[in-house]
């Protein structure tokens, strides 16, 4: 039994505190909001975020922050890529060991261009740093509360620490491989939302499954040639954060990128959009940074770029998706064809 706390108490926090408070390890999730922790702790409901669903009475939570980082050697990352900053810059002071932090963001920082690992590092010193590990796949928080089967990846540079998660979270729904692939892993689960975006709009446009089916294909093509070019282990792709998190995100009615997407496919503003998810949609941020490191990189991301000037240049979606047919043809196989 581990004690363990979870900053960040939104869909995702809150399932991943299911999942441990389940396996009998002490718990405690912090909210930046005093209503939530009171309800979570006086209820054991999060209204907001798992509607239907009762939290076990073991989970508490609470809304100082202070002893939330004082009250575990082990601490799970679970806020927007937005806020990781601003919540490790706020961590510091509080941390008087070194802990072991797991973060489940997925994103890419704009105009740094950095992953959260990168993040985590620059804010948090070294010297309190006992290791970071990164937890990713297909998983939506809404299946996981219902106890569905469900595999997930744990990456670190350390892999010790990596199998002490993979021990954390594994039970008989909750089923966790390792990896040591940080880029590729942290790479493929920002990039897949982009991906679930530009599916959400061809749904949206009335498109069929073959349109889907080429966006998830050509689009693990480019994220994998970003991702390569980053350092990345080229069958990570192929893996659970990689082809996995596409197949969930492209294809679930539960994925807010997908939704925002088949918004903006049937005609909604951007504005109006987000304004409606009343929940993070990490893939317009990351589109941004996407298309900047593209750029940077120097590979081509022909998805990315359409998505973006959709989202960014008020390109019609329709306009865009003709713009992406209407490319100079090419082998399937371009980057491999050396291999
Ligand atoms: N939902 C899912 O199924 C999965 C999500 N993820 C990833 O997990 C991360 C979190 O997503 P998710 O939980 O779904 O997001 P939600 O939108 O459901 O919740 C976000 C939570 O973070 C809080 N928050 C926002 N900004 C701050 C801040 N500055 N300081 C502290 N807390 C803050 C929000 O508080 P408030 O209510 O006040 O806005 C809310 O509690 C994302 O990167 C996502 O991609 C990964 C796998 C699955
Ligand atoms: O990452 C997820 C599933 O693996 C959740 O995706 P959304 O953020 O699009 O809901």
């Amino acid at each position: 039994m581990q004690k363990v706390a979870i900053l960040g108490a939104g869909s995702w926090g809150t399932a991943l505190a299911m999942v441990l408070a389940g396996n009998n390890h002490d718990c405690l999730l912090w909210s930046h909001r005093n209503d939530q922790s009171n309800e979570i702790n006086e209820h054991h409901t999060n209204k907001k975020y798992l509607p239907n669903t009762m939290l076990p009475s073991n989970l508490k939570a609470t809304s100082d922050f202070e002893e939330a980082i004082k009250y575990a050697s082990i601490i799970i990352i679970a806020v927007p890529t937005k806020a990781i900053r601003e919540v490790c810059q706020n961590m510091t002071a509080h941390l008087t060991e070194k802990k072991l932090f797991v973060h489940v963001s997925k994103g890419i920082e704009p105009d740094s261009l950095k992953r959260i690992s990168e993040m985590i590092s620059d804010e948090v010193p070294a010297e309190k740093v006992d290791a970071v590990v990164v937890l990713s796949g297909p998983s939506h928080a809404e299946e996981v509360v219902l106890k569905h089967p469900t595999t997930i990846t744990v990456a670190s540079e350390n892999m010790i620490a990596a199998e002490k998660v993979q021990d954390l979270f594994m039970n008989n729904y909750f089923r966790v491989y390792t990896n040591d692939d940080v880029i590729g892993v942290e790479i493929g689960a920002a990039l897949k939302n982009v991906i679930a975006l530009a599916a959400g709009i061809v749904d949206g446009l009335g498109y069929g499954d073959n349109a889907k089916a080429a966006l998830i294909t050509r689009g693990l093509a480019e994220i994998s040639r970003l991702g390569i070019s980053l350092g990345a282990k080229p069958y990570t792709f192929s893996g659970l954060t990689g082809m996995g998190d596409l197949i969930v995100t492209c294809t679930s009615v539960h994925s807010r990128n997908w939704r925002a997407g088949n918004m903006l496919g049937k005609g909604l503003t951007l504005e109006k959009v987000l304004d409606e998810m009343g929940m993070v949609v990490e893939g317009v941020r990351t589109t941004k940074a996407a298309y900047q490191l593209a750029k940077k990189q120097q590979v081509d991301m022909p998805i990315t770029e359409a998505l973006y000037s959709v989202l960014f240049e008020n390109i019609k979606p329709k306009e865009a998706v003709d713009i992406l047919m209407h490319r100079t043809k090419k082998h399937e196989l371009e980057d491999y064809k050396t291999f």
